[in-house]
């Protein structure tokens, strides 16, 4: 057998490549570097700007170019790294004798050893993190979130009116609307984005101890703390003032926790929509050319929703790993911390497939109204709940005397099937007032929904 030539070993980067490519824009290792030279290049810029060291401005034009080298950051600067890196075997060194060939190129030389001045590699990589984090979440993986929250949302509205019986604990229940029950997780996820939009994304730069050391002797006048807050904040991050060598991630974990708990109400949505369609509540629509088993010719799978919950899953263990174990590196830094952040994508990878496949899975279901009202008219029973609280409601108010309702009702429901004949011979025979009579007489499982169609009215409007 002779060897396969390379192949991705991550499913992420193989045959879901297409579904995840947007965040591999930033989370990747060329994500990563791109940043890396972005923020080398603006300390250069800003120490020129202030004229430090005794460098003078650049012009417009020279500033242009060496940002130009971040816009044009592609396959060259790629693989011209990754031979900087060979030698080097410091991939952070290796940004920075980029930039300085660059700047060779540029006729920039006399600005060579102010490039990564007084910065320890953290400095770099904290502040790059933050910026790719940043806008892997704000630019791919959040609006594809509100991607599937505007489909529920949609879902929510078309079923609003459809009464549909519930199950508490597998059991049938007081019924609610489908749409209701699809705008609960419209709501939760809508609260968690919230939470997401103010994640703050922190930045240190500070040097090997977070002291300014090394600034500080070469230039014991200069103002670093502010200088530092200026160019953290000047990058569109917020400043973290104390820190060690590394920042501490704990923006991070606050972040990864949040995705974490997105995934999991996705995941009980993913469930929630698979256990209807098995209840035949949503049928699945074919999709031409598509096989469900291959064996079984009849089926359609709910693959959309299966494959979204495995990968959730994964996401929340990788993301879960992150939270817990970045906020730790023993005394003033070890780089356990690097080592792990390189799995960020990955973790947003998986979120980002399952948000795929509940994207399209929601595009590929209809409601099975017939199924609803067939379900909701097979369980009248259902309604003991509706007549013991007219019934108490009766007696509290002086217009019936009947003793323990509650007890009446179960004796009547509990473990039982009963039909719409039973329930109106038994509503006509109580003692209670003619009004209060009338409502119960008229109620049906699918008219017994409460507010529940009102409900959704509640979501806020995007
Ligand atoms: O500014 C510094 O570099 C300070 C230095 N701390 C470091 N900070 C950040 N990166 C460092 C550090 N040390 C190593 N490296 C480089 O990390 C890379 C680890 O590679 P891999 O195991 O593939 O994740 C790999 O490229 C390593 O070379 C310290 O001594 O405190």
């Amino acid at each position: 057998m002779s060897p396969l030539p390379t192949q991705p070993l991550s499913p992420l980067d193989g045959r879901y490549q297409a579904a995840v490519s947007g965040l591999g824009e930033f989370l990747s290792e060329a994500g990563l570097n791109r940043a890396r030279v972005q923020v080398e290049v603006e300390w250069l810029i800003y120490l020129t700007d202030h004229s430090m060291f005794g460098s003078a401005p650049l012009t417009a034009e020279q500033q242009a170019s060496l940002r130009a080298l971040v816009t044009d950051f592609g396959q060259a600067e790629i693989d011209e790294l990754a031979e900087l890196e060979a030698v080097t075997r410091h991939d952070v060194k290796a940004v920075e004798y980029l930039v300085r060939r660059r700047l060779a190129s540029l006729g920039l030389d006399s600005i060579a050893e102010l490039t990564h001045f007084a910065c320890t590699s953290e400095d770099i990589n904290n502040l790059s993190y933050a910026l790719t984090v940043q806008s892997a979440v704000t630019t791919v993986w959040l609006p594809k979130l509100r991607g599937v929250i505007a489909k529920l949302a949609e879902l929510a509205e078309q079923h609003r009116d459809a009464a549909m019986l519930c199950h508490t604990h597998g059991q049938p229940a007081t019924p609610s609307t489908m749409g209701k029950e699809l705008a609960v997780f419209v709501y939760r996820l809508g609260r968690i984005v919230g939470q997401l939009e103010g994640t703050e994304y922190l930045g240190k730069f500070s040097g090997a101890t977070g002291t300014f050391a090394a600034h500080v002797v070469a230039d014991p006048d200069a103002a670093w703390p502010t200088i530092s807050q200026e160019f953290v904040e000047g990058l569109g991050l917020s400043w973290n003032p104390l820190t060690t060598q590394i920042e501490s991630h704990d923006w991070q974990a606050e972040l990864y926790n949040r995705v974490s708990h997105a995934n999991r109400v996705l995941h009980n949505l993913a469930t929630d929509i698979w256990t209807y369609i098995s209840m035949g509540y949503f049928r699945q629509i074919p999709q031409a050319g598509a096989t469900g088993s291959s064996t079984m010719p009849h089926k359609i799978n709910p693959i959309r929703f299966e494959n979204a919950e495995a990968n959730l899953e994964l996401s929340c263990a990788i993301l879960d790993s992150l939270a817990a174990t970045l906020v730790t590196s023993r005394l003033q830094r070890d780089l356990t911390d690097s080592s792990a952040q390189r799995n960020i994508g990955v973790g947003f990878g998986h979120s980002m497939l399952a948000l795929d496949n509940i994207q399209r899975g929601l595009g590929e279901i209809d409601l099975a109204r017939e199924v609803l009202l067939a379900d909701l008219d097979a369980n009248w029973e259902i309604l003991g709940e509706a007549i013991q609280t007219v019934i108490r409601a009766e007696v509290a108010a002086g217009r019936s005397n009947i003793e323990d309702p509650y007890a009446m009702l179960k004796e009547l429901t509990r473990g039982k099937r009963i039909g719409q004949a039973e329930l109106v011979a038994f509503v006509s025979g109580l003692d209670i007032g003619d009004a209060a009579k009338e409502r119960l007489l008229a109620l049906t499982p699918s008219g017994y929904i409460g507010l529940a169609n009102e409900l959704v009215d509640r979501l806020p409007r995007a």
